[in-house]
């Protein structure tokens, strides 16, 4: 069994949350994650967990200082668990120069090309991660759901939409929608999948949702959320591109609930606000 390092604890609304670090053999570095742990009253019971994955430069930290989420989790007993957002210090020529690529901008992918081999976010999400939660912590792996901002936003359509049936429910704030036609996917998805779009296709949210066609009855609705002053959306300022996965949805037969926020831009303000609703959203699938 993988060795867990405890980084932090605090109690906090009756719960714990705490921070780990591990060496991660899919990222062939140190990573760290964020733990809560809601109130727990009866030896042996387990709880379902909700990941949640952050955006372009944040680390374990800012969703768990920002959000507030810890009163629903506690209100709601989910363990909620947030991965870091890419390895780190690899000394990969490059990998610090931008703050929307490399180091904190992992884009939830596994990387193809040599240069950004270490690069394996999906894996890390959807197979390494769970695994060492179930082996250490007091979860139901029958009972998980995902959900994320932004960069994370898009990891938590695509780790949704690529695994039927490992996840309950799935939502999203401000999401990059349509990662193959945003500048930031484009310039991630270049470097690490190769100039090849037919690979990009296999982590874009929209690509993914069109190919559940016929699928549509057996998807629980999927919840999003967007604010109308969002820096990176408003006047038609092309990131994250939630309607083309709207229509794509539609098309397919999914059902996708977006709410435009007024007046909310991207940041974690707009995050805070809104994050009781995805958890009473996400409550409403792994508490039945
Ligand atoms: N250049 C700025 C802005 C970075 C930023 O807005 N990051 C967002 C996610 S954007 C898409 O994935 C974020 O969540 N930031 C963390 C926070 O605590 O606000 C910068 O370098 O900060």
């Amino acid at each position: 069994m993988a060795e867990l390092e405890e980084v932090s604890s605090a109690k906090c609304f009756g719960g714990y949350q705490k921070i780990f670090k591990h060496k991660s053999a899919e990222l062939g570095s140190e990573a760290n994650f964020s733990v809560y742990i809601p109130p727990i009253f009866t030896q042996n019971e387990t709880f379902p967990v909700l990941y949640w994955l952050s955006g372009l430069t944040c680390t374990e930290k800012n969703f768990i200082e920002k959000s507030g989420f810890q009163q629903y989790a506690s209100q709601h007993k989910v363990v909620v668990v947030g991965p870091d957002t890419s390895p780190r210090g690899l000394n990969i020529e490059g990998e610090e120069d931008s703050w929307d690529f490399g180091t904190g901008a992992g884009y939830y992918v596994d990387a193809i090309t040599e240069k950004w081999k270490n690069y394996r976010m999906y894996s890390y999400v959807t197979k390494e991660l769970p695994t060492l939660v179930q082996q250490n912590f007091p979860v139901d792996p029958t009972r998980q759901s995902i959900f994320g901002h932004s960069m994370g936003g898009h990891g938590a359509l695509i780790c949704f939409l690529k695994n039927p049936g490992m996840f309950k429910s799935v939502s999203a704030l401000a999401p990059i929608a349509n990662m193959s036609m945003s500048p930031w996917g484009m310039r991630a998805f270049t470097a690490y999948l190769g100039p090849d779009k037919e690979a990009w296709k296999e982590y874009d949210a929209t690509e993914l949702v069109r190919k559940q066609a016929g699928k549509g009855g057996e998807i629980p609705e999927i919840l999003i959320d967007q604010g109308t002053e969002d820096e990176w959306f408003k006047d038609g300022k092309a990131y994250l591109l939630p309607e083309h996965f709207v229509d794509a949805a539609k098309e397919a037969g999914v059902p996708v609930k977006l709410r435009m926020q007024e007046g909310y831009g991207h940041n974690y303000y707009f995050v805070s606000t809104f994050i009781r609703d995805h958890f009473e959203h996400h409550a409403k699938h792994l508490t039945k």
